[in-house]
């Protein structure tokens, strides 16, 4: 296990958003967070990445309190994917990217070889090295989006932090940012932690869910265990139903909202 969270607390001013969650993360594992718009997933993301402070509870990271690392050795070991990115428009793709090494450098140790092989590793296996020395602004929303995951995965982390990286993808490039998900844990061993709003996709790629409702974990374990009608309709207030297809390794989700009893 890589990182501990324990009875963790975060507030932004006084209104508390995530109260008591504890979950343990390793390496290898595609853990989902799921849960309704606003129920704390970002703020969740962010407060165990150190990027946003915690008021109470402890963050261990390879077993020491999150607290005593360093910025840049956070970012050595965590790589957040935020859901809204801001980068001047005016850099090239490779620049972009390449600025996902510097938790690896400083004053002395800029862009070495070393630096440019996993930059050039970054987008072959982002599926962006064609765009390289394309302007921001010259591409697509989809493409942005890898280009993003570029950098992330230009930091060499050992855990992924992606907070919705679907969301703006047409099916073919949802289905195409999923399946590098999956290979980038079978075939970099890396700890992926995923917030997705598409459930079916959550049943999918998961090794272990957790629902968060109101800040609160509401269940976790296995996907089949986890994502269930009652669940469905406790925390999202839909009526669902599960069917098992012939061939397929997880059932797929049909939905129905309540309506109200005339
Ligand atoms: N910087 C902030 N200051 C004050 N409140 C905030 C801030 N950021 C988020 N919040 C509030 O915290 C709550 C949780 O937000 P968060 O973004 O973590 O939810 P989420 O589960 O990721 O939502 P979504 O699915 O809509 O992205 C929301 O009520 C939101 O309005």
């Amino acid at each position: 296990m890589l990182i501990k969270v324990e009875h963790l607390q975060v507030a932004y001013g006084t209104e508390t958003i995530i109260t008591d969650f504890s979950c343990e993360i390793s390496e290898g594992e595609i853990l989902t967070l799921i849960g309704p718009n606003g129920s704390g997933k970002s703020t969740l993301l962010k407060a165990v990445a150190g990027i946003l402070p915690y008021q109470k509870g402890n963050v261990y990271l390879d077993g020491k309190d999150l607290h005593s690392w360093k910025k840049k050795e956070i970012s050595r070991k965590i790589a957040l994917l935020p859901q809204i990115h801001q980068a001047p428009e005016d850099f090239t793709v490779r620049e972009l990217v390449s600025y996902g090494r510097m938790p690896h450098q400083d004053l002395l140790h800029r862009d070495s070889e070393e630096d440019r092989e996993i930059v050039d590793w970054a987008l072959k296996r982002t599926h962006t090295a064609a765009f390289a020395e394309r302007y921001l602004y010259e591409l697509s929303g989809g493409e942005l989006q890898r280009v993003w995951l570029a950098c992330s995965l230009a930091q060499k982390p050992r855990i992924l932090f992606l907070d919705e990286p679907t969301t703006y993808l047409d099916i073919c490039h949802q289905l195409e940012m999923i399946t590098l998900i999956k290979e980038l844990q079978k075939q970099e061993g890396l700890g992926i932690v995923i917030v997705l709003h598409d459930i079916a996709q959550a049943m999918d790629i998961s090794d272990r869910v957790i629902v968060l409702a109101n800040g609160k974990q509401y269940a976790a374990g296995k996907p089949e265990t986890v994502i269930n009608p009652a669940m469905l309709a406790e925390v999202y207030k839909v009526q669902a139903k599960l069917l098992k297809i012939a061939g397929r390794r997880r059932p797929l989700i049909d939905y129905t909202v309540y309506t109200e009893e005339k």
